[in-house]
């Protein structure tokens, strides 16, 4: 059987960087599976990494990419060690302000996506496998002006906590990493500037990942880098909604 990672979203940010920190932390991989849309950056990724990379370039709001990789992971008797579900998007601005479209395209990505991918894996996955889902801060709590993206990424969260727990005995952990504001590519195609409060905070995406990936190990429920994210998520647990959505229009303004 190959050992592999699997990795959606590796062409850049989060995704790219658990690309690069696996291979550090899972020495005995045969491969690492790489997929998102642009190749070539997919094919730089190749050329920096000392682990053997197979690249997938695709849509996964396509069909034809769960094809191939179903394919791909029979014919190789895949033992999926880590199944990481980076690939996401999200549009900054009032619900009314984009068209179904693009609202929808944040459902596909975030939340159908990751689902498939997540059932497209599992039947390769044996004790001792890890799901990596990227979630957000973003799952504490509605977000006028970001309502869309902290729905599907309040989708994540329950969906792996409760697939977390379908998985108990199996040996199977699921993660679902919630960080804050992280510097990578994603708030250049927000559509709309961020706010400044955001922008100031933004964490390295090198640290998000190296502790996500400790958690992973740890085979803990949730990974929320920093304090105040933290702070959040127990917030979350304890101030009405009503008193959330007002805080976090505030922000965005
Ligand atoms: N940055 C942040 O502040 C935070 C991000 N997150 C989440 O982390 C995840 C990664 O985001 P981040 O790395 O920051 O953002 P990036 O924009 O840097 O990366 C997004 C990745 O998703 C891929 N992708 C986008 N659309 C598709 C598609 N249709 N099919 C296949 N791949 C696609 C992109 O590749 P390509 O364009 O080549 O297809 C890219 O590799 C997302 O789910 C995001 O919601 C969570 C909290 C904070
Ligand atoms: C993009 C994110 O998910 C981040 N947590 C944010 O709310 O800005």
């Amino acid at each position: 059987m190959m050992k592999i990672a699997l990795i959606t979203g590796a062409s850049s940010g989060l995704g790219r960087e658990f690309a690069r920190q696996i291979p550090k932390l899972y020495q005995n991989l045969d491969e690492i599976w790489v997929v998102a849309r642009r190749a070539e950056r997919l094919n730089e990724l190749e050329m920096e990494l000392k682990v053997p990379v197979r690249i997938f370039d695709g849509d996964l709001n396509q069909d034809y990419i769960y094809k191939k990789l179903g394919i791909a992971l029979g014919k190789s008797q895949a033992n999926v060690r880590m199944l990481v579900n980076a690939a996401g998007y999200g549009k900054i601005g009032t619900f009314c302000e984009y068209g179904w479209k693009e609202e929808t395209g944040m459902v596909d990505l975030n939340c159908r996506s990751l689902t498939r991918m997540t059932a497209l894996c599992l039947p390769y996955m044996h004790c001792g496998s890890r799901i990596v889902n990227l979630s957000s801060a973003a799952a504490f709590g509605p977000q006028p002006g970001f309502a869309v993206y902290a729905a599907t990424k309040s989708y994540v969260y329950s969906l792996s906590m409760a697939l977390g727990r379908e998985l108990k005995g199996s040996g199977i952990y699921v993660t679902a990493v919630c960080p804050g504001p992280v510097d990578t590519e994603f708030f250049d195609h927000t559509g709309k500037e961020v706010a400044s409060v955001k922008k100031k905070f933004r964490a390295d995406a090198k640290d998000v990942v190296r502790k996500a990936l400790i958690d992973s190990a740890r085979g803990k429920k949730t990974s929320v880098y920093g304090l105040s994210m933290k702070a959040a998520q127990v917030a979350s647990k304890v101030v009405p909604d009503s008193v959330i959505v007002a805080v976090m229009e505030k922000i965005a303004e």
